[in-house]
């Protein structure tokens, strides 16, 4: 089947759309990607509807929230237009889209996480079936709801000597051990670039670390870094999942830009080497995808900090941009077949769960 995935992350760079054709199980191949980047001010706009939604007790429909999630649909239906202009596929050709939404708080801790953006305004904007809100029904039965692409990971992996470790260093970072007989043990294992982004737009007003540029030219304060370590979380075992804000800025404060810089990435980092520790073997391969896999800095920083040269996943033919608009085309395949997309060892949910909420275009 031809399925579309959609992806807006931690970042609020933008939306990642990628068209894929599978089976949901053995079978993927990759067959268009396009970003849909948000404007200055449809960021600002999502970023402000994150930090007032992270304030509630519970997902609540707040105006501000609201409208952030038509400002979401809207840019989803513009994204799945111009990926199907570029691919030259006709809508009616898709089977299927998978659309995350955009997470504006996740709470499992308080039995909830919350994507915004209508995946059913989405299908009859589009005309294809929907598929949505992926990670509330593995939060109700008592998962983490994240992270969700280890599914994914497992069939792209299934052709490489394992155990294979995938890490996403996306706004927040998770890692993904596929076992030798196919088993699964993932979890987020801190944050990736999200720190790095907001002490950039703070001291520098640029959006990131251009190549790591920044980071390079610091140095790393290593009481800080301990600071930064030194927080009951890292120790936790598996399961695990972060909201984007769980993490702050506040210990860099005070050192130069570049000095923070060298700090935040280090911490990201020691935080890869610290989830290592708790995977059930040691990796024989640590693949890379998500944007932090661009910058050259944090890479090196993770080599030295696990021992393990990390390979960005385009290496191997994936592109690691796409990666997770791919998992969620893939996934709502699954749902539309009734497989899992969480099990125990990825989210903590006590069997292999089913997820998504299907939607059809009203006719
Ligand atoms: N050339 C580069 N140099 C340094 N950092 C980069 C570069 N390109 C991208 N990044 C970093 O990658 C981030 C975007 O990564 P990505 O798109 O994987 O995140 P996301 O999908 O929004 O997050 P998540 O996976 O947490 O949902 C940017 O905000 C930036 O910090
Ligand atoms: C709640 C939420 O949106 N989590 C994201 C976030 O971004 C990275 C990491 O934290 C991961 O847990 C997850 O996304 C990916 C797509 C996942 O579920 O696998």
């Amino acid at each position: 089947m031809l399925a579309i995935g959609l992806m807006s992350g931690t970042s609020l760079d933008g939306v990642d759309a990628a068209l894929i054709e599978t089976d949901g199980e053995g079978q993927v191949r990759p067959v268009a990607f396009r970003g849909e980047p948000y404007s200055d001010a449809a960021r600002a706009q999502l970023a402000e509807a994150t930090v007032l939604a992270l304030s509630f007790d519970k997902p609540r429909p707040s105006p501000p929230v609201v409208a952030a999630g038509d400002l979401i649909v809207r840019t989803h239906v513009l994204a799945v237009q111009k990926l199907l202009r570029d691919a030259g596929v006709a809508a009616d050709d898709v089977g299927v889209i998978g659309f995350h939404g955009q997470t504006v708080a996740h709470r499992p801790d308080r039995g909830w996480t919350w994507q915004i953006g209508d995946g059913a305004a989405l299908a009859n904007a589009t005309g294809i079936t929907t598929v949505w809100d992926f990670r509330s029904a593995d939060v109700a039965a008592g998962g983490q709801g994240a992270p969700l692409l280890p599914v994914y990971h497992a069939a792209l992996t299934a052709g490489l000597t394992l155990p294979v470790a995938v890490l996403n260093l996306g706004g927040v970072a998770n890692i993904t051990w596929v076992g030798p007989d196919g088993g699964l043990v993932a979890f987020d294992t801190g944050p990736a670039n999200g720190l790095i982004d907001s002490w950039m737009e703070a001291e520098t007003g640029a959006r990131f670390d251009a190549d790591g540029a920044l980071a390079a030219s610091g140095r790393v304060e290593a009481t800080v870094l301990d600071t930064l370590l030194d927080n009951p979380w890292f120790d936790a075992a598996p399961p695990k999942s972060l909201d984007r804000n769980d993490f702050t800025i506040q210990a860099v404060r005070g050192l130069s830009a570049a000095d923070g810089a060298a700090t935040l990435t280090a911490f990201t980092a020691a935080t890869v080497a610290r989830a290592l520790e708790h995977l059930p073997s040691r990796p024989t391969r640590l693949l890379v995808a998500g944007g932090g896999r661009h910058n050259p800095t944090m890479l090196r920083m993770i080599a030295e900090a696990t021992g393990t040269v990390p390979e960005p996943s385009d290496a191997l033919g994936w592109n690691g941009d796409a990666m997770e608009a791919e998992g969620f085309a893939y996934m709502a395949v699954r749902t539309l077949k009734g497989l899992p997309i969480s099990f125990p060892g990825t989210t903590g949910a006590a069997l292999p769960m089913p997820g998504g909420v299907v939607s059809e275009p009203e006719r």
